[in-house]
């Protein structure tokens, strides 16, 4: 969690003069951007991908794929009533898959589904794939991908270091067979795996060794979007033996999909809600989905709000008062910040737990969020795999995001009640969420 050398612009928070009453178009989900690109990718004929999440995390994604051979291209359909969404952007991607080669250079920036998601990818390629990154990716972990590659087959160049930059010389195809891995680190070493699987000559059988796995909807949403283009995977959760997910080596259909809302994105809106006692919907939040952004449905209306769920969209209604929770944040862990946020201007005391991997995202998120609320007066400590946070009057101050987008979304949340808070590079947003500054504005009404 090292500051910026340079101080980035601050931006002043807006202060929530009331309640907030606003209908919120969230762009798509980056989790399902990024799978379904590598799924795309990898097909055996071309495919489309609507209302795509157009942010850096998902254009690094795009950049990577093209420089290795594949063909995207971004157009503004109107053949289809889905093309366009209810944001009117009405943008669609058509992917056209190819062979793929090296040599080429992938920048991963600090997005940990293109970091996890394209070494396998590279495996596949003719030729040497090297991929460096933002100085933050070089401290997040690999060793779970860059391992279980080379017991696959896969040749990689590393330097001994188990992170990036590193180099895999693709040799077009990969053995691929039984590996164990420890992904107690990040759920992103199995979902890794399990996408490029498909295609490896006998598909793969992963095995978790290690005591936990975070971010379990994001394995389901993985195993949900392979088997939505085709593959065959026997996984625990329907019947399989428990830890182990084995993928079968198939060809890949081409697909018409249509990405959800983000709802980890959806967070600081439905939050604003809630700190405001006001009202906010999510137009197209979906009935059913993998992400773990649902569980705030559950987990705000625990914390003072009450929520509506139609066809069209999620309303989330306020209280006006915010209660403390007590809460295993190891499924949702990128919910965490958000929910920080809100704990602090809560009426009682909040415990969050199973969050020790968040020590590696974008940044240590425990200690950010530790410091940044404290230096506004509150009262955080860090627990061993968690936060415990004492609501106190906060007052205002700068709040450093540390290049992590959800720093910045957290510290507008508690800008809404506590006047005075700027927020330092805001457009570190920009990893998914590029409109986050207008968005915010806007609902405010501002
Ligand atoms: O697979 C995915 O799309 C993600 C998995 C999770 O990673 P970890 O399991 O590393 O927390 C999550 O935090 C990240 O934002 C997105
Ligand atoms: C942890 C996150 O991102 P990444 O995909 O880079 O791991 C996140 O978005 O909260």
């Amino acid at each position: 969690m090292t500051e910026s050398a340079v101080h980035p612009a601050l931006w002043p928070a807006p202060h929530a003069s009331g309640a907030v009453d606003a209908t919120v178009t969230v762009p798509g989900s980056k989790s399902v951007t990024n799978r379904a690109l590598v799924l795309a990718a990898l097909s055996s004929e071309p495919g489309w991908l609507r209302r795509p999440l157009r942010s850096r995390d998902t254009l690094l994604m795009a950049e990577a794929l093209r420089a290795m051979g594949v063909g995207i291209e971004e157009t503004v359909s109107s053949s289809s009533s889905v093309a366009g969404g209810p944001d009117g952007s009405g943008e669609a991607w058509r992917v056209i898959p190819a062979g793929l080669h090296g040599p080429v250079t992938v920048d991963v920036g600090n997005a940990g589904t293109v970091m996890r998601f394209l070494p396998p990818v590279a495996t596949l390629a003719n030729g040497p794939v090297r991929f460096d990154g933002d100085p933050r990716s070089y401290e997040r972990p690999l060793t779970g991908v860059i391992d279980a590659l080379r017991v696959l087959g896969a040749r990689i160049d590393d330097d001994g270091r188990g992170s990036l930059p590193m180099t895999v010389h693709g040799g077009g195809a990969l053995d691929g067979g039984p590996v164990a891995i420890d992904a107690s680190s990040s759920s992103q070493f199995v979902s890794a795996l399990l996408l490029s699987a498909p295609r490896f000559n006998q598909g793969v059988e992963v095995r978790h060794t290690g005591a936990l796995l975070p971010s379990m909807p994001h394995i389901r949403m993985t195993v949900d979007m392979l088997r939505a283009v085709g593959a065959q995977v026997d996984e625990p959760e329907t019947g399989g033996e428990p830890n182990v997910w084995r993928v079968s080596p198939s060809a890949l259909l081409g697909r018409d999909l249509t990405v959800e809302p983000d709802l980890s994105n959806a967070q600081p809106f439905l939050a604003a809600a809630l700190v405001t006692g006001g009202r906010v919907t999510v137009p197209d939040w979906p009935l059913r989905t993998t992400q773990p952004g649902d569980a705030l449905r559950e987990i705000f209306t625990a914390m003072g709000g009450s929520c509506e769920l139609t066809e069209h969209g999620l309303t989330f209604t306020g209280s006006g008062r915010i209660h403390g929770i007590d809460v295993d944040l190891g499924e949702v862990g990128e919910l965490t910040p958000g929910i920080a946020a809100v704990a602090a201007l809560a009426d009682s005391p909040s415990t969050l737990s199973g969050v020790a991997h968040l020590r590696l995202h974008e940044t240590d998120r425990l200690a950010a969020l530790t410091k940044e609320i404290n230096e506004l007066g509150g009262d955080v400590t860090e627990t061993a795999d968690g936060l415990h946070i004492r609501p106190r009057p906060l007052h205002g101050g700068t709040f450093h995001t540390y290049d992590d987008h959800r720093m910045a979304t957290a510290g507008s949340i508690i800008g809404l009640a506590v006047p005075g808070v700027e927020i330092e590079n805001v457009a570190t947003t920009a990893k998914t969420l590029p409109d986050f500054p207008q968005m915010w504005t806007g609902m405010l009404g501002a």
